[in-house]
């Protein structure tokens, strides 16, 4: 079954923590002794309807502990797909939580208040979503029935964040009017707003289209581990495991392994459960190789008529995710696909403004949550393809030596 993975962002109380419960209540995607347990405090605490953000409150209370990443994620299935959502909380550490919750994403969720229509936060969000490139953005303009379920400010909502997404690269975007507090337009089509004809948002969510999302042109696969069982019915098998990130192999196809530039045909492509034809992403399969030639771990196995970018000195835009900036002349720890390298900052070139959307030149200095451009020195040759053109490629973190923290993702430019 096909699983889309999604984000949501909003500002605080715009009613995330509702949307989330509505849908998992209304798609019958929790359990019934669960749904007990919320009745039984709502009526504790008095309240007249069953208060669903109480389904989300049991994560609020870990976030409040203050741990490393604030993301929580919650899975649910319908009978169309799979669904996991990274939960990330709205308040000012959005960044962090955005980039750590949403890196994998298909799809963003930005709530919007309909009383406050897109305010600054909406704004960051969607641009930190198009920093991402995640495919798909999906505006859902809430409590709609605050407002009269007034066509005229649906419409007023989505042209003010259309305009301000012109700027942006994001190619797909959908809004729906909802109330997630009374369940309109979520799971089941609201009785309350007869002007809108789109789908419902888990209509939308079952059907929106992913299987474009990956890269299915420019085959990249990053070898993890290399097999050789020590049995002797298997005396001679090698193989060369880990996790296509773009494109197609097939048994037969002439490639080539990086960095070494030696060539071979792939003899088979194996899975736990037998061999394959074919293998795209995120498959995780074990490859085969006509000829006997030197693999390790980190080497990227290619189609001789498509390859990758081989570079040492790589510009990334960065998303800082440390409470210390970096030190001058300070080494990292680089993981790209499944090689690790070192690297040291050469130059920020400049930050970006997430408000105005403008540079900031002569500004060296980075804090948490800032995005930057920033010039990287790695010891070994990188090998990748823009982040614009493939997500899995081209998506870097780099870790602190000393205190094994992730410190920042990047996205080579
Ligand atoms: N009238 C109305 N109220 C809503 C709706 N959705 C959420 N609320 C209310 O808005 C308040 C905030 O909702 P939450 O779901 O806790 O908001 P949140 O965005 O998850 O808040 P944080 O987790 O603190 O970021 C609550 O009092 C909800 O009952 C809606 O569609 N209509």
């Amino acid at each position: 079954m096909e699983i889309l993975r999604f984000t949501t962002a909003g500002s605080v109380d715009d009613g995330k923590s509702t949307l989330i419960g509505r849908l998992l209540y209304d798609s019958k995607s929790i359990f019934e002794d669960q749904i007990a347990a919320v009745k039984a405090s709502s009526e504790r605490k008095g309240l007249a309807n069953i208060d669903l953000s109480l389904l989300t409150d049991g994560l609020k209370a870990e976030r409040e502990q203050g741990i490393t990443i604030d993301v929580a994620y919650r899975y649910f299935t319908t009978p169309k797909r799979k669904f996991i959502i990274a939960d990330t909380p709205g308040h000012i550490q959005y960044t962090r939580n955005m980039v750590t919750g949403a890196s994998t994403a298909n799809l963003a969720l930005i709530l919007v208040d309909a009383r406050n229509g897109v305010v600054e936060q909406t704004c960051r969000h969607s641009y930190i979503a198009s920093l991402l490139e995640i495919p798909h953005l999906v505006v859902c303009i809430n409590k709609m029935d605050l407002v009269d379920y007034s066509e005229e400010v649906f419409n007023r909502i989505s042209e003010q964040f259309n305009e301000f997404a012109s700027k942006l690269v994001v190619n797909d975007i959908r809004y729906i009017p909802i109330s997630a507090l009374h369940g309109d337009n979520v799971v089941d089509r609201s009785k309350n707003m007869d002007w809108y004809q789109g789908g419902t948002l888990l209509n939308t969510l079952e059907t929106i289209h992913i299987g474009s999302d990956e890269n299915h042109i420019d085959a990249r696969f990053p070898v993890q581990t290399i097999i050789r069982p020590h049995s002797d019915e298997h005396h001679d098998y090698r193989g060369y495991a880990g996790r296509v990130a773009g494109g197609i192999f097939r048994p037969g196809d002439k490639v080539v392994v990086l960095p070494s530039g030696l060539s071979s045909t792939i003899r088979s492509i194996d899975t736990f459960t037998g061999s394959i034809n074919e293998a795209f992403p995120p498959m995780s399969v074990s490859m085969t190789l006509e000829d006997d030639i030197d693999i390790s771990r980190g080497d990227m196995i290619v189609k001789e008529n498509n390859q990758p970018q081989m570079e040492q000195d790589i510009d990334i835009m960065i998303c800082w995710l440390n409470a210390r900036g970096p030190q001058p002349g300070a080494k990292y720890t680089i993981r790209h696909t499944s090689r690790e390298t070192r690297a040291v900052i050469k130059d920020v070139v400049y930050k970006m403004d997430i408000n105005t959307l403008q540079r900031v030149e002569n500004d060296a200095e980075l804090k948490m949550n800032d995005i930057a451009r920033v010039r990287l020195r790695t010891m070994q040759r990188l090998i990748f393809d823009s982040y614009r053109r493939n997500r899995n490629t081209g998506s870097l973190v780099l870790i602190d030596e000393n205190t094994n923290e992730t410190v920042a993702a990047g996205m080579i430019v």
